[in-house]
């Protein structure tokens, strides 16, 4: 198919039968890491490589005017998301609109979680967010105090999970998720769903049939979102039901938002809207804040920028809604981690009618109904030739005139065009705020455990480092003492 094509060069490395998946059958490679590779053993200067999904035809692009054609001026022949979900298997993860293909089916849901989500509802979830963060900072304390050498040295991605469980549980449960319990609890919101997306054989294989084989994962009943993590929040949410009905002041949560929108007595219809808010603040948000904290422990005079920046903003204050959002350069901080580590290494889009790709060097490519389109966000957001030094953690790249300077479609961790992440403004706020909480107690310091550059687990779907990210936790009094 590619050879037919002008100018696709062809990733070596193509089998029979297979194509360019053997180490994704080997459970080594996922699509987006394949998609990666394409990207990094390309020749140079070609706008886009051929590879083979098994027999499939896909196209990972490596230029951005290319990348802007897909996601935006021709969505209408792009806008389908690749992946299918059986919702006979996972009726709810179903109704996620990132998993929803029907153009009006997928505006409908789309416009569901955007109604959740706007200015004002944001700031009641600050609210929430902020006592979450009392409960963690009073973890790291207990963690402190029972330490001789009073440091913590925390595994990131789990102590984040137990920022966004908790999140979770009080915004959209209105219960005690017991993640901050110092002793493992099997009930607590965030064990329930630990290891829902992380790599290993189970999973891989899980996913791969959830994701690229709907029907086997109808007929063999296999789930993304196992049944008794289902039945678990099923059960939490009626328990509270009746008790919110009876409630003669309803709190501003999420579970609230969703109530004023549903019929009350359409369950189905509340649960998914309260599991999609659930999937997607828990990974994504604490995998963004373990490589956000991870680039900090690493880079200690943007560390030490970065906090006289928050406290400057906050004024010695409490942080608030207000403050918070003045705190730019802490977001730039934030996308800067992003472009280094996005939790999505590749986005994939199915071509849905005929259409051809047109890039200004003469590139061309003819697309067809079923072909596959990779954009490999960590790709674009690393290459030399968009970014000057791009190992280095820089958030001065997202100051206002090198935004405007720059190819929007460079920086894909949030997607662009109109299936964009719609909880970018929840994820970056949940982010900041347990940053610039930290970051006003204490030092973060680099940990043995963990290398540097880390090396990622290119089986999963999603950015992992293999054995974990980690990092030290020193109080900043005690450091200040000490010198
Ligand atoms: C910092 C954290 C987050 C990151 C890095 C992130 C990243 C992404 C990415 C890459 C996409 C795919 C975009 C595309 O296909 O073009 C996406 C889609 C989506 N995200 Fe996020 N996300 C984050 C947080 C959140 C949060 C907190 C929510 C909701 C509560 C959320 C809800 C969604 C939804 C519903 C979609 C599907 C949109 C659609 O297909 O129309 N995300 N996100």
């Amino acid at each position: 198919h590619w050879a037919k094509q002008k100018n696709v060069p062809t990733l070596p490395g193509c089998w029979p039968g297979v194509g360019h998946m053997l180490p994704s059958l080997l459970m080594q490679e996922s699509l987006e890491y394949l998609a990666d590779r394409a990207y990094r053993e390309a020749p140079g200067d070609a706008s886009a490589v051929g590879i083979y999904f098994m027999r499939k035809p896909m196209l990972v692009l490596r230029d951005p005017d290319l990348v802007k054609q897909v996601l935006q001026s021709d969505f209408a022949s792009f806008h389908h998301n690749g992946r299918e979900i059986n919702p006979k298997a996972d009726a709810i993860l179903a109704r996620n609109p990132f998993f929803v293909h029907d153009l009006q089916a997928w505006r409908e849901s789309r416009a569901r979680v955007v109604g959740h989500l706007s200015g004002k509802k944001l700031s009641c979830l600050f609210a929430i967010a902020r006592n979450v963060c009392e409960k963690m900072t009073a973890f790291v304390e207990r963690r402190l105090a029972e330490s001789k050498l009073q440091e913590y040295e925390p595994e990131l991605k789990k102590l984040f999970e137990r920022y966004t469980g908790e999140m979770v549980a009080n915004s959209a449960f209105e219960v005690e998720g017991q993640c901050f319990a110092d002793e493992r609890d099997p009930g607590s919101f965030h064990v329930v769903a630990e290891g829902l997306f992380e790599p290993g054989l189970v999973n891989v294989v899980k996913q791969a049939v959830v994701f690229f084989l709907p029907e086997l994962a109808g007929f063999a009943d296999v789930r993304f979102i196992p049944q008794s993590t289902e039945a678990f929040f099923r059960e939490t949410l009626l328990s509270i039901l009746k008790h919110r009905r009876e409630q003669p002041q309803k709190p501003n949560d999420f579970l609230q938002f969703v109530l004023d929108t549903n019929d009350e007595n359409d369950t189905e219809s509340i649960i998914a809207d309260l599991l999609i808010y659930h999937t997607d603040v828990y990974e994504t948000s604490s995998l963004t804040l373990a490589f956000f904290v991870y680039q900090l422990a690493r880079n200690p005079e943007e560390q030490d920028k970065i906090r006289r920046h928050v406290r400057d903003a906050s004024g010695g204050k409490p942080i608030t809604y207000e403050s918070l959002k003045a705190m730019s350069y802490l977001e730039q901080a934030v996308y800067e981690s992003l472009r280094l580590i996005p939790p999505a290494s590749a986005l994939y889009k199915r071509c849905s009618r005929e259409t051809t790709l047109l890039g200004e060097d003469g590139f061309e490519c003819r697309m067809r109904p079923g072909d596959g389109v990779m954009l490999p966000v960590m790709g674009l957001q690393n290459d030399p030739r968009y970014w000057d030094d791009p190992e280095a953690f820089r958030p001065d790249r997202f100051g206002p005139e090198q935004l405007a300077e720059r190819n929007r479609y460079l920086f894909l961790a949030f997607g662009e065009g109109p299936r964009m992440c719609v909880g970018m403004r929840l994820g970056l706020m949940l982010v900041k705020l347990a940053a610039a909480t930290l970051l006003l107690r204490y030092r973060i310091v680099p940990s043995a455990k963990s290398p540097w550059p880390l090396e990622m687990d290119r089986s999963s779907f999603l950015a992992y480092a293999k054995g974990g990210v980690w990092a030290r936790f020193k109080r900043l009094e005690e450091e200040s003492v000490r010198r």
